[in-house]
Formats: C-alpha cells, sequence, structure tokens
C-alpha cells in the first residue's frame, strides 16, 4: 500500500510537472500514446453531464472524502475540509491533483481529482479521474457506481442537518428555508415503556430498509402513525425522537390556515423526500369533525357545537364548516395520491388527545399503519425520566413515588415539569411526592352514578385492543339517550331521519336502549366509511345479522337493513379484488 502510494504521489507530481513544461498538444498526444499501450481504462467523471449538474461527481466528493478519513493507517494525503449549514459534521473531500485507491471487491480503484481553470471564459473544470484494469470495467459500470450513489447517500443523510418547517397562513407553500430542528428529544431520552419504545423503532427500521420490499409487493414507500393520549404525554417528543432516529425533515401541517384541497395539494407536492408531514390535533380539525355534514349535504346533521346535542327540526341546524378549507376526502387524496406517487421515504403523523373523535376512514391500515399510545406516566416512564433529569437509576423515595404514581392520573411533562425544579435528587423527589400527593387530594371519588354515565363502553382502545383504564370520554345525552360523544352527532342524524327508533322496543331500560343505540350508530358509521374503508362479506353479514336481532327486539331499524343489502353485491366485487 505504501509503494503504492508513493508510486502515486511521484505520479502527481510528475504530472504536475509535466503540465508546467510541455506543451498541450504534447502532453495529449503522450497521454493518448501512455493509453493506447495500458491495460487500465479511465473513466472520467465531470462535474456536469449533458449540460445538467453530475450527481456522481456529487457523489463522489462525499464518498472518497469519507473513505480518505475513515482509513487511518493510510498516510495523510491532502484533503479539503469543512462545515456546511445543511451538515452537522465537519465533511471531506480530495484536493486537487490528489488520488486515493479504493478496494471494491478487494480491486484496487484508483481515483485522482484535477481542476484547471480556463482563464479565457473564468471557468474552473473538475473531474475525478479512475484507473482501473480493463477486465474489471463491467464491475465497475454494473455494481461500483451504484454502490458509491448509495453510500454517498446514507453518508449525507445521516450527517445532514434536519430541517422543520410549517404552513405560512394566508399563503401558498411551507416556510421558505425551514428552520433547523434543534430538538434533543431522542429514543434515548424518550420516556416510554419499554416494549412499545423499541415496537416503534423496530417498525421505524423495518420501513427504512424496506425499499425493495414496498416496490416487490407494489406499495408505496410511506408510513403512517397515529399517536394518541392526554395531553403531555409525550407525542410532540416522540415525533421529534422519530426525526431525530432517521434524519429527516418535519413538515408541521396547520390545516386550518390552508384554505382548499388544491392548496394542500401545492404544500404536499413541495415537501422534500425523507420526511415527516405531522397533522397535530387533528381532531381538532372543522371538516373532520363534519365529515357527515360534507359527505350527505342533503342529511340533517346535529351540530356539534350545541350544549347538549338536542335535535333540532332541519331548518334550524347549522352546520359548521368554514368556506375555503380542506375537506376529508382532499386530505384522504393528498394522502393516498399524491405522497403516493410523488416522493420516497415519508412519514405521516397525526396526533391527537381523543382517538375516538377521528373519522374511521382516517385511521385504517394504510393510512395510519401503526396506532401509539403514549399514557399516563407509569413507575417505569417515571424512571426514565429520573434518569434524564436527575441521573439517577435508584433512591429509597422510590417506592413512595411509584405508590403515588399508581394512584394518580400524572402526564409526563407534569412529572418532568417538578423533576426540573431542584437538581438534589432527594429535594427533586420530595417535591415530586408533594405535588402527586396534592395531585391525589384533588382527585374526588368517584360517585356509583358517576361510574354508570362515564361508562366502561366509552373508554378508548388502546393499540393492543385493550381498554385503556385512565382515559374515560363523557357521554352525551342525545334524544334522551346517553351515548358515547364520538357517536352522539351520528344519533342526532338517524333520530331526526327515521324518529325515535327505539320508542316501541321490547327493552325497558333507558341504559339498554342506549347500549343498542350505540351499536345502530357504529353500524351506521361503518357503512357511511365504506368509500374509504375496506369490509369484508364476513363484516358485512355478522353487521347484518346484528341488525336483524335488534329488529327482533321491535328496534325500527329496517332503513339500515336496506343499506345493508344496498351495499353487499358492490361489497362483493370488492372482496374479489386483490388487497393492495
Ligand atoms: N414521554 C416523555 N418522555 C420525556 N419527556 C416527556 C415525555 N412526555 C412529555 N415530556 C416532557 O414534557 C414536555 C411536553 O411534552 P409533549 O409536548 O411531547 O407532550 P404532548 O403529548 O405532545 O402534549 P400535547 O398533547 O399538549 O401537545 C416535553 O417537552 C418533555 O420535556
Amino acid at each position: 500500500m505504501g509503494t503504492t502510494l508513493s508510486v502515486l504521489a511521484s505520479v502527481a507530481v510528475l504530472r504536475s510537472t509535466v503540465k508546467e513544461f510541455v506543451p498541450p498538444e504534447i502532453r495529449t498526444y503522450l497521454l493518448e500514446l501512455s493509453r493506447r499501450f495500458s491495460s487500465e481504462i479511465v473513466l472520467v467523471v465531470p462535474e456536469s453531464h449533458e449540460g445538467s449538474t453530475n450527481h456522481l461527481h456529487k457523489a463522489l466528493a462525499t464518498y472518497l472524502g469519507s473513505a480518505a478519513v475513515s482509513d487511518p493507517g493510510a498516510p495523510p494525503r491532502r484533503l479539503t475540509v469543512g462545515k456546511s449549514e445543511t451538515m452537522k459534521v465537519l465533511t471531506f473531500g480530495l484536493d486537487r491533483n490528489s488520488e486515493i485507491v479504493d478496494r471494491f471487491d478487494g480491486i484496487p480503484m484508483k481515483w485522482a481529482y484535477f481542476t484547471e481553470t480556463n482563464t479565457a471564459i473564468h471557468f474552473e473544470l473538475k473531474w475525478y479521474e479512475l484507473r482501473v484494469h480493463r477486465k474489471h470495467g463491467e464491475l465497475v459500470t454494473a455494481r461500483y457506481f451504484t454502490h458509491i450513489l448509495e453510500t454517498a447517500k446514507k453518508i449525507r443523510d445521516r450527517s445532514r442537518v434536519v430541517k422543520f418547517f410549517t404552513t405560512r397562513s394566508g399563503r401558498d407553500g411551507w416556510s421558505t428555508k425551514g428552520m433547523n430542528l434543534e430538538h434533543p428529544m431522542t429514543f434515548e431520552t424518550l420516556a416510554m415503556d419499554g416494549d412499545l419504545k423499541h415496537e416503534v423503532i423496530e417498525d421505524l427500521d423495518s420501513f427504512m430498509g424496506g425499499r425493495d420490499y414496498y416496490k416487490k409487493i407494489g406499495k408505496v414507500w410511506k408510513r403512517g402513525y397515529l399517536l394518541y393520549g392526554p395531553p403531555g404525554t409525550g407525542k410532540s417528543s416522540l415525533i421529534a425522537a422519530i426525526a431525530n432516529y432517521l434524519n429527516f425533515d418535519i413538515y408541521n401541517l396547520n390545516l386550518s390556515v390552508v384554505n382548499s384541497d388544491s392548496s394542500l395539494e401545492y404544500l404536499l407536492l413541495h415537501m422534500s423526500n425523507r420526511s415527516i408531514l405531522v397533522v397535530e390535533d387533528i381532531d381538532c380539525s372543522l371538516m373532520l369533525q363534519n365529515r357527515q355534514a360534507v359527505d350527505h349535504q342533503q342529511r340533517p346533521v346535529q351540530d356539534q357545537n350545541l350544549p347538549t346535542a338536542q335535535i333540532l327540526p332541519t331548518a334550524q341546524i347549522q352546520v359548521p364548516i368554514r368556506p375555503n378549507q380542506v375537506t376529508l376526502s382532499g386530505l384522504l387524496n393528498a394522502i393516498d395520491g399524491l405522497l403516493s406517487c410523488c416522493g420516497d421515504e415519508r412519514i405521516v403523523v397525526f396526533t391527537t388527545n381523543y382517538k375516538d373523535r377521528i373519522d374511521p376512514a382516517l385511521l385504517r391500515a394504510g393510512r395510519m399503519d401503526m396506532h401509539i399510545h403514549l399514557t399516563y406516566c407509569t413507575f417505569s416512564t417515571f424512571k426514565q425520566l429520573a434518569l434524564n433529569y436527575l441521573d439517577i437509576g435508584d433512591h429509597k423515595l422510590f417506592g413512595q413515588v411509584q405508590r403515588l404514581i399508581s394512584e394518580v392520573e400524572v402526564s409526563p411533562a407534569e412529572v418532568a415539569g417538578e423533576l426540573m425544579k431542584d437538581r438534589d435528587p432527594s429535594s427533586s423527589l420530595e417535591c415530586l411526592i408533594r405535588f402527586l400527593e396534592s395531585k391525589k387530594a384533588e382527585v374526588k371519588p368517584s360517585s356509583p352514578e358517576d361510574v354508570i354515565s362515564d361508562g366502561e363502553n366509552c373508554k378508548p382502545e388502546q393499540n393492543d385492543g385493550r381498554k385503556d383504564e385512565k382515559a374515560v370520554c363523557k357521554p352525551l345525552e342525545v334524544g334522551g339517550y346517553r351515548i358515547k360523544e364520538e357517536l352522539s352527532s351520528t344519533l342526532g342524524s338517524i333520530l331526526s331521519e327515521h324518529g325515535d327508533i327505539v320508542a316501541n322496543c321490547t327493552l325497558q331500560s333507558p341504559e339498554c336502549r342506549a347500549l343498542f343505540l350505540e351499536l345502530v350508530c357504529e353500524i351506521f358509521q361503518k357503512l357511511q366509511a365504506l368509500k374509504e374503508t375496506r369490509l369484508t362479506l364476513a363484516e358485512l353479514n355478522s353487521m347484518a345479522k346484528s341488525v336483524r336481532d335488534l329488529e327482533s327486539l321491535k328496534l325500527e331499524v329496517g332503513w339500515l337493513l336496506g343499506s345493508l343489502d344496498e351495499v353487499t353485491p358492490v361489497l362483493n366485487g370488492r372482496e374479489a379484488m386483490p388487497m393492495p
């Protein structure tokens, strides 16, 4: 290796001497002559190719610079070094007239970098030259150059500065330059129960490594995550950890400042690859709450902003749709269509405090592939926070904290806030214990009535299908029936269109009636979402059976049975189609 390099160094010196004293015509002739008798081929990689930037040239700067510094045994070469605004680290490159030997599959690839200034037009030509034995020509073109392009991309991707873009109010487009994302959150510091954290990391890894797989199965290389849970449980922190882990830019989409579906299209078309599209608090977008109003403008719809969900005559019903706003179908099209065809390595993240308020069409697999539930602090998340903030893995006060945390609903943000108050672990933990005790004292024991009205069925489901023991949503009263909040507007529509469908049923108690009304609403919602979600024939049959059971209890649900019959032939055709 040392001999080869000293020969190369002498060649470099000879080359510059020849350049100085031998006229260009003779230089070209000598070069031609030497090539004719050489067993090597020379491949030249100019800075621009066919009138545009040569990506291979750009990749070589990164690839050879990195190869030069990552070979500590090699004698020093002349390298350039610098730090650009878009990179987190120093970057290296070959200096002019310097050479390096890179080994690929054991074959020496001899590279040199040259520049020449054309004084007449004040232009500097720059090019790399590769010398390799003729018999390896095919290896170079078939695999080596691809290897360089891919390696250089990986090097750049992992060291580039992550940017944060936001939507500009009143104007189409993202904030022009984007800010550097300097959020320190990583998966090491994020307090999240261990298994879930590993699941998320594994999912990201398999997504990142899945380019060929996605291509093979004909799916677009994108992934959707729904992050849900109470305020302060780390949804934004998880997004920052994902961005830092993958080195992806964040595009924070504020739907309330986007005026139309076409503006949304424009925004999504102007996102870069390797990016995360974030829509925070998606349940707060008007158009999502009023989907039925948008989809069925002929149908009277309950105003969700009414304090109690009483039923109004059709003429009085106000549909609170803001003019010039993005519609649900616009958002679905953008996610399925635009992101699908115009980008690579895209992640979509929706966050919400209330998963049950989101239209099911947005949540189905393929749009939101993984639903991640961020919960109130558990002892294990507390321990991670204690390690982050106090540098301790154990303490005599941990037992007390553990007991209180199992009794009180406290968010990681609240715990973090307490732990930050004092650097001394004992004082800080005492502070936290006082805080937890005061929270515990605030919580009134719930009366049996409260338990009934809050209703077990109201509890949102966790990722694994279990009910979340802590998050409980309040039922609303619609037409005299207490019903889950997220079904209230559907029930409003049904009652106003079909009247009180349980009035003559065999069930006597209002609680039982409300339960069956919820079932009717759920089936109705599924049918409404049929355009966007897939139902199997088995699901449809099971829904039809349930409706017949309801009919046998004398609920007036003939209209629902009719709708189910209508979609069955359509579904039969659809089910025969392969799933995407
Ligand atoms: N799981 C967590 N791990 C570490 N720190 C956390 C976690 N959750 C919250 N924090 C701390 O609390 C702060 C606020 O949390 P964050 O904004 O991520 O919560 P959120 O769930 O997005 O809240 P919101 O629903 O109100 O937007 C964070 O900056 C962080 O310091």
